[in-house]
């Protein structure tokens, strides 16, 4: 995956031509070529010996919690493949006699030749869920607009590359498809995969606004399809005018629930939506659809066909937990490391609430003769996604991590979780909803799975009041009781 990173900047060298022919478009003279950077500077408290001192060691401290645009990246970088849903899509539609059309291939879609081609270059052999809906009412003639929402990982992402890459005009030299999203990061994502759909597909040129790609005063962008951060966009619209806004035939806006969590991006793409023409086509993603982000995509996208996805459930229901009691955090270590034996049959994945927390259990682990990995938030993004990688290839069989891995982040060879720490929110709250995140499977892949929960004495109504509010039960263990452990294993 992090090749493809690399080839992508490599790629999409200056403003990325999807034919090698084109002639030189005024922008290459730019030569501007789009980077990945990762996001983080931050530094490792732990020294270069791996000592650490955990004297003012705090599980409240440093919670290593990650942006929204941090964690869709990182999902989109580990992703390898579609995330099925077990559900039927919900839709709303904005006249509702109309005949509903849903499409089980790709053929069904009269695509243009060199455009189905590309579908089946990445593989793709059917429609997704959402895009059996969505595709034929993003496609329709006229076009129709469309507010759809649906978890990461379903397709929505292809979808309307598919539907940038159909109506554009490749005979037309001016920005067609204006797709907006929230992060430099992000863009240079979709543009990816409009380069992959889109490699068959003559005289198609996408270019990137976002910050590091500047024009010269005066210049016109030729470019069919233009994707960008709200900001860079709005200036590439009117303060410096390199594109005619009039002309655009389809806007899209990703992630919106992204988006929305950034300052001013809402009223920016706000901006942007109001000086479209009347018959531009308008079409809203989002992974999730809280009131404010449906309220924001109602205000953005006039008479919306509306669909929707339901995620699949997590559930503890096939999940054995158990719990020891401990004096402190070296306790907590002396029990880690008696069941160490067990919970490397499989694969486990170690929570830890803080980054200090993460590293200094890595680093003791790892003097102690273990092969452990760690996942925190002072990677950037990319080696995150390795970790992740070498993890799920069954390289690396424990994983240390704090919260950026336990949302999203599906796993599906883990069968052990061990809450090193207990998820919480401020001093005395659990929190129950990263406790779920951590150790719940969604039903169809349920697999049988075991929850050990390390938990100081001072702890233990965090860990009452997660028995309650989850209504199970969660069984003490004694960590020096072999027996009672390897029963565990039944
Ligand atoms: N019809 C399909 N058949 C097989 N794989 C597909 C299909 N559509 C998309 N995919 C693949 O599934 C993965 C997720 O698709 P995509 O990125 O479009 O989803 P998304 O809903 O946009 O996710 P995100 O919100 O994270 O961007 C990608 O690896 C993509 O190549």
């Amino acid at each position: 995956m992090l090749q493809s990173q690399a080839a992508l900047a490599k790629k999409s060298a200056g403003r990325a031509a999807l034919v090698k022919t084109a002639a030189p478009s005024t922008s290459l003279k730019n030569a501007w070529c789009p980077q990945y950077f990762p996001f983080s500077g931050r530094h490792n408290e732990t020294s270069s010996n791996g000592s650490m001192d955990i004297s003012n060691y705090d599980e409240d401290e440093d919670d290593d919690r990650v942006t929204l645009d941090e964690a869709s990246l990182l999902n989109k970088l580990i992703r390898k493949s579609l995330v099925e849903s077990s559900h039927n899509v919900e839709i709303l539609q904005r006249d509702p006699r109309s005949p509903l059309f849903s499409v089980k291939t790709f053929e069904e879609l009269h695509l243009k030749p060199e455009l189905l081609n590309g579908v089946y270059a990445m593989g793709f052999n059917r429609p997704s869920k959402i895009q059996e809906t969505a595709l034929p009412m993003i496609l329709a003639d006229p076009p129709e607009n469309l507010i759809a929402q649906s978890q990461s990982g379903t397709g929505k992402t292809a979808a309307f590359v598919l539907a940038m890459l159909s109506r554009v005009n490749p005979k037309e030299r001016f920005p067609q498809c204006l797709c907006v999203a929230p992060t430099y990061e992000l863009a240079l994502q979709i543009g990816r995969v409009v380069e992959k759909m889109g490699q068959f597909c003559d005289n198609i040129k996408v270019t990137y606004a976002v910050r590091g790609n500047r024009l010269v005063r005066g210049s016109v962008v030729e470019e069919q399809i233009v994707i960008g951060t709200p900001g860079s966009l709005l200036d590439w619209c009117f303060k410096l005018k390199f594109m005619d806004v009039r002309k655009i035939k389809v806007f899209v806006l990703d992630e919106a629930d992204v988006l929305m969590s950034k300052q001013n991006f809402s009223d920016q793409s706000v901006r942007i939506q109001r000086a479209l023409s009347e018959d531009c086509q308008m079409l809203l993603f989002s992974a999730t659809f809280e009131e404010p982000v449906l309220q924001f995509a109602k205000r953005i996208v006039p008479d919306p066909n509306i669909i929707k996805l339901r995620r699949e459930e997590l559930t503890l229901d096939n999940i054995r937990q158990y719990y020891f009691q401990c004096e402190n955090i070296e306790d907590k270590y002396r029990a880690l490391c008696n069941i160490y034996g067990s919970i490397t049959i499989g694969q486990a994945m170690i929570f830890c609430q803080t980054r200090k927390n993460a590293s200094w259990l890595y680093w003791s682990l790892t003097k102690d003769g273990h092969q452990v990995s760690l996942l925190s938030g002072e990677l950037s993004v990319e080696n995150r996604a390795n970790v992740i990688q070498n993890f799920r290839d069954g390289k690396d069989k424990v994983l240390i991590s704090t919260n950026v891995c336990a949302r999203g982040i599906d796993v599906k060879q883990v069968t052990i979780v061990v809450n090193f720490s207990l998820p919480t929110r401020g001093l005395h709250h659990a929190d129950f909803e990263t406790y779920l995140h951590r150790i719940g499977r969604t039903g169809r892949f349920g697999k049988k799975g075991i929850a050990f929960n390390m938990v100081e004495k001072q702890n233990l109504p965090l860990l009452f009041s997660i028995q309650e509010h989850f209504k199970i039960v969660i069984k003490r263990l004694d960590p020096e009781d072999i027996e009672a452990l390897e029963n565990t294993e039944d």
